[in-house]
């Protein structure tokens, strides 16, 4: 994972900034980068509620280094104090690129004609992206991904949405009973609906083709839990603590079996779908 790079970068020589939340860096954050210069920035504005792309896993999704202000510290600055601070950061600030809702300052009182009266340099101010005439948001990608529709929230993200887990020990019976699975647990990141999916893994820097469960179990131990299986591999053997999870497209609803027999011919049928998708 490439992990924020923006303590290496001479902020000096920064002089061009977004600003923003940008939780999910979806394809209309990817926008106001575009308008960046060669020596951009992103400035993300930490709530501590980012769960698409969680603060520690926003930077490979843009070479332009982020650097992270908490909105706990800056809060409590009006509009022109706020651009004071961002001007004494970055020195050889020209120019500011923000959406069409951007707000700043004190209760999120300035807007962006403020902006054109309070920063002395270029604004660039993009009006809203969408796509199939659907504003583009990150609120609305959530949703998506909690109703199951992955195909949607991938659109709008511009990429295939990625989690990242521990690996943990599962119960032990997957692979005598069912078929093998390692099982993650996840913490920052936004969980999709329960439900069964055709997914890529990527372990020990490798990726693979997959399908993955998010659930109770409710056939087994009745414990949540976010298991993959990868097609085609017999034991393989997971070295690294941290296993990634791509979703793809949901296949079907998690679901209550009366006997461990039906899961797996329903689990077998899963992997059957997956294997047409992918071969
Ligand atoms: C593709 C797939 C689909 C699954 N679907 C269900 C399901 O619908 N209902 C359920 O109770 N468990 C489901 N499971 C979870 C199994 O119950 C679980 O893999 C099994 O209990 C083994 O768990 P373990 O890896 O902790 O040993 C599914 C697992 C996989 C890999
Ligand atoms: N659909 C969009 N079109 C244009 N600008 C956008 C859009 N969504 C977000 N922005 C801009 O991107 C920056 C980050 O916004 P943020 O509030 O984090 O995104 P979101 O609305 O997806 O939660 C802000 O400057 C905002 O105005």
């Amino acid at each position: 994972m490439k992990r924020s790079s923006s303590i290496l970068i001479n902020k000096e020589n920064i002089d061009s900034i977004a600003i923003g939340g940008f939780d999910g860096m979806h394809i209309a954050h990817q926008e106001l980068f575009n308008n960046l210069s060669q020596n951009g920035a992103i400035i993300s504005i930490e709530t501590g509620y980012a769960s698409l792309t969680p603060k520690n896993y926003r930077q490979e999704y843009s070479r332009f280094p982020i650097f992270y202000y908490d909105l706990q510290n800056i809060k409590e600055l009006n509009g022109i104090e706020f651009i004071k601070l961002l001007k004494s950061d970055f020195k050889n600030l020209k120019k500011i690129v923000v959406g069409f809702d951007f707000c700043f300052g004190k209760n999120r009182a300035c807007k962006v004609d403020d902006l054109k009266k309070v920063f002395d340099g270029e604004v660039v101010i993009i009006s809203e992206i969408k796509l199939d005439n659907f504003p583009v948001h990150s609120r609305y990608i959530r949703e998506f991904l909690l109703n199951g529709q992955i195909e949607q929230a991938n659109r709008f993200l511009g990429k295939e949405y990625k989690i990242y887990g521990k690996h943990i020990i599962g119960q032990g019976i997957g692979k005598k009973e069912f078929v093998a699975t390692i099982n993650l647990s996840i913490d920052e990141f936004l969980l999709p609906q329960n439900g069964v999916y055709i997914s890529k893994t990527i372990v020990d820097d490798c990726e693979y083709n997959s399908i993955s469960f998010l659930g109770h179990r409710q056939t087994t131990d009745g414990n949540f839990a976010v298991e993959t299986h990868i097609l085609n591999v017999d034991n393989l053997e997971v070295k690294d603590n941290i296993v990634q999870i791509k979703f793809i497209k949901q296949i079907r609803e998690n679901k209550k079996f009366d006997s461990f027999l039906e899961l797996k011919n329903e689990i077998l049928n899963d992997i059957n779908i997956a294997k047409k998708y992918f071969y």
